[in-house]
């Protein structure tokens, strides 16, 4: 719907902001940013309020209320590649098209989950902690080398194939879990869920979440993994069952865990895994480099102008 003020028709952004190159792109619509950490609710009272023709996902779900409460909807755009925030089973019941940016971000996402990796194999958070005490661990200390050892990739999307070359590059072997990845290049082998969990000592998670595969890194399967097998996961905090993963570090099975996403997120104040020293944090930066910041605003910005155009020439033939 044209908003009364402008004249123009309303786009919702779950964000607080757009990088000013998307906004260029957006100049004929009124956006309607919904702040920095909006709830569901806070996403309908604006659909309510605005009836946007689209809405550009940063932050939060949307869901069939979000959906129901703007009648003119015709796209959701995700700022981004996963979009498991957004019920796209109530979307398609409702002609509504769900779009995303991938593969955009997928070289700052690699880069979060190498740089998560060696921070955990190298122990770089905490020998700079060690030092900044005073302490010179050069006798005791032991990194572990990368080259030579296995890394296993489940997801070999954009995200998951940039990895691959990159660890390559570092003479790990490659093995992923992908039922879906077709041309995977020769230095990917394709394998059983099975295997990885037999062979890697590097477990990495490049997947969407989806209801199918919530909590596939659960007790269950961290057993069947290799003693000291380090976990990497830039994809989804749900794909991780969190206790098992923290009782699995705690008794040493797990020897470290780089995490970039939560099972809630912000993560909660107080959690478990901020007393967790083998467990590396960073709070779901890995798509946000300042240059893929641009390429996720440009891409969902032109996604919604493409399907509106689309709909539109759809209306008129
Ligand atoms: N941390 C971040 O900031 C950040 C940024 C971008 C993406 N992500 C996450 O990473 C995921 C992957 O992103 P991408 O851009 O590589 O997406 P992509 O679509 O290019 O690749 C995903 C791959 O996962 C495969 N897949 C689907 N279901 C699977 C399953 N059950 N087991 C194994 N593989 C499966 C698909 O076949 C596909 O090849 C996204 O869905 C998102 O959740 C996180
Ligand atoms: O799925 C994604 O691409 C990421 O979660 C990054 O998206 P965002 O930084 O826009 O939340």
């Amino acid at each position: 719907m044209n908003s009364a003020a402008t004249g123009k028709p309303a786009i919702v952004v779950t964000a607080a902001d757009l990088a000013p190159e998307a906004l260029a792109l957006l100049q004929n619509f009124e956006l309607v940013f919904a702040g920095k950490t909006p709830t569901e609710s806070d996403i309908v009272a604006l659909c309510r309020k605005h009836d946007p023709v689209a809405i550009i996902v940063r932050y939060s779900k949307v869901g069939a209320a979000a959906m129901d409460a703007a009648p003119a909807l015709r796209v959701i755009s995700k700022h981004g590649s996963g979009t498991d925030t957004i019920d796209k089973t109530a979307a398609v019941e409702r002609g509504i098209q769900v779009v995303a940016a991938v593969g955009v971000n997928a070289s700052a996402v690699a880069e979060q989950a190498l740089a998560l990796l060696l921070a955990c194999a190298k122990s770089v958070v905490g020998l700079d902690e060690r030092m900044r005490a005073g302490h010179w661990d050069k006798s005791t200390h032991k990194s572990l080398e990368l080259g030579g050892k296995t890394i296993g990739l489940i997801g070999l999307g954009a995200i998951g194939q940039r990895l691959a070359a990159m660890v390559h590059g570092l003479n790990m072997r490659v093995i992923g879990f992908d039922p879906y990845a077709k041309n995977l290049p020769g230095h990917i082998e394709n394998v059983s869920l099975d295997t990885i969990w037999s062979e890697a000592d590097v477990v990495s998670m490049h997947c969407p979440l989806t209801d199918e595969n919530r909590g596939m890194i659960n007790a269950t399967t961290l057993a069947q993994c290799k003693q000291g097998v380090i976990l990497v996961n830039t994809a989804r905090g749900g794909l991780v069952d969190e206790d098992a993963l923290l009782q699995a570090v705690r008794s040493g099975h797990v020897q470290a865990a780089g995490l970039d996403s939560f099972a809630v997120e912000p993560m909660p104040a107080g959690h478990p895994f901020q007393q967790e020293p083998r467990i590396i944090l960073s709070p779901h930066i890995g798509g946000v480099t300042s240059a893929a910041y641009v390429n996720m605003g440009v891409a969902a910005a032109n996604n919604v102008l493409d399907v509106l155009t689309r709909e539109g020439a759809r209306r008129q033939a």
